[in-house]
């Protein structure tokens, strides 16, 4: 399998973009200065694009990804507010930045070329919204509104518009903070994780009404911890059966198995990893684990045990400085 790790550094305005051997090895194939400080970042389900939100001028700027995986610069197109992620439909066809500080999602078409354009739509209002995540039918876009305690949820159409969904929120207990979203590959389960208070909640998907309820709240952290919970993100397993979360003031991944359905997590060990760790990823084949500092300035390459999820550390990379986003393409 053919894959490249992309993270992005935004005191350093950098992208590392390093090719991903079988064995877990990464090699650095390409250093990007990037014009702006690069944070969020998606790629384009054709794995021809990535897109990257930069500031302090707000804007997703389009690179062009050559067979090798290396980057190449495109068009810039303004945000209306600073970039905290990005999501993309599943069909290609339009990009999503939500941005926490502003309180709005806008919605981007792409162009013929892939470039994503000026948005088409503003949903203003939100307050902290931290993630804009299409759901599997890719009718639906989630957002977990930091501090709304719940998630709002909007259908989306054809023709790129999204509107209010009739049951149009999922509540958390107070003072929980949704942040990052992942769906099960069954597509029966979504998974959030809270930010203030460090738990993961299951969302089960109704296949007569479509429509998902909470089933489940799980604590990540350890039962001697005793600082400030600060959750970060959240990954499955391509086959479903480990969902990891990180979280920044304990410096450390929680590693849940996830039952046969879908439908319960159990909390079963920790992995000590970079210093806060705010963005991280599973590569496709899931076999590893891909950890940034933001403090470390460095990445961590950790292999995944396939019978009991538990992850061993094999090695670290020096990255850019505020190292906080992980994307990784598989090339085809
Ligand atoms: O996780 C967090 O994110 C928010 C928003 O981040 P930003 O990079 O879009 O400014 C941040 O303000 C908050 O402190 C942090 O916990």
């Amino acid at each position: 399998m053919k894959q490249v790790v992309y993270v992005a550094s935004p005191e350093s305005q950098q992208i590392h973009a390093f090719r991903l051997a079988d064995n877990g090895e990464l090699s650095l194939l390409q250093t990007v200065e990037v014009p702006g400080q690069v944070q969020p970042m998606v790629i384009h389900p054709d794995g021809h694009r990535l897109y990257v939100g930069v500031r302090p001028e707000f804007g997703v700027l389009t690179y062009h990804i050559d067979g090798e995986g290396k980057l190449e610069e495109g068009a810039m197109a303004p945000l209306p507010g600073s970039p905290t992620h990005l999501g993309i439909d599943l069909q290609g066809r339009f990009v999503f930045s939500a941005s926490y500080s502003f309180n709005n999602v806008s919605i981007h078409p792409l162009d013929e070329k892939g470039h994503a354009l000026a948005p088409v739509q503003v949903l203003e209002n939100i307050q902290a919204p931290h993630s804009a995540n299409i759901d599997p039918t890719n009718h639906l876009l989630m957002i977990p509104a930091l501090k709304e305690d719940r998630i709002r949820q909007f259908d989306f159409s054809v023709k790129g518009e999204a509107t209010p969904h009739a049951s149009a929120e999922l509540k958390t207990v107070e003072g929980a903070g949704p942040r990052h979203m992942a769906f099960h590959p069954n597509h029966h389960f979504a998974y959030c994780v809270n930010e203030l208070n460090s738990t993961v909640d299951v969302y089960q998907k109704d296949v007569a009404s479509g429509e998902y309820r909470q089933v489940q709240t799980l604590g990540i952290m350890p039962a001697d911890f005793s600082g400030t919970c600060w959750a970060a993100d959240l990954h499955i397993t391509p086959d479903g059966k480990f969902l990891y979360a990180s979280d920044r003031t304990a410096s450390l991944i929680s590693i849940l198995t996830v039952s046969a359905d879908g439908s319960e997590l159990e909390l079963v060990g920790h992995h000590a990893t970079q210093t806060q760790p705010r963005g991280f990823n599973i590569d496709h084949s899931g076999q590893y684990v891909i950890t940034a500092g933001q403090k470390s300035d460095a990445i961590e390459v950790a292999k995944i045990d396939p019978k009991n999820g538990q992850l061993t550390t094999l090695k670290t990379y020096p990255v850019g400085k505020g190292a906080m986003w992980v994307s990784i393409l598989e090339i085809n």
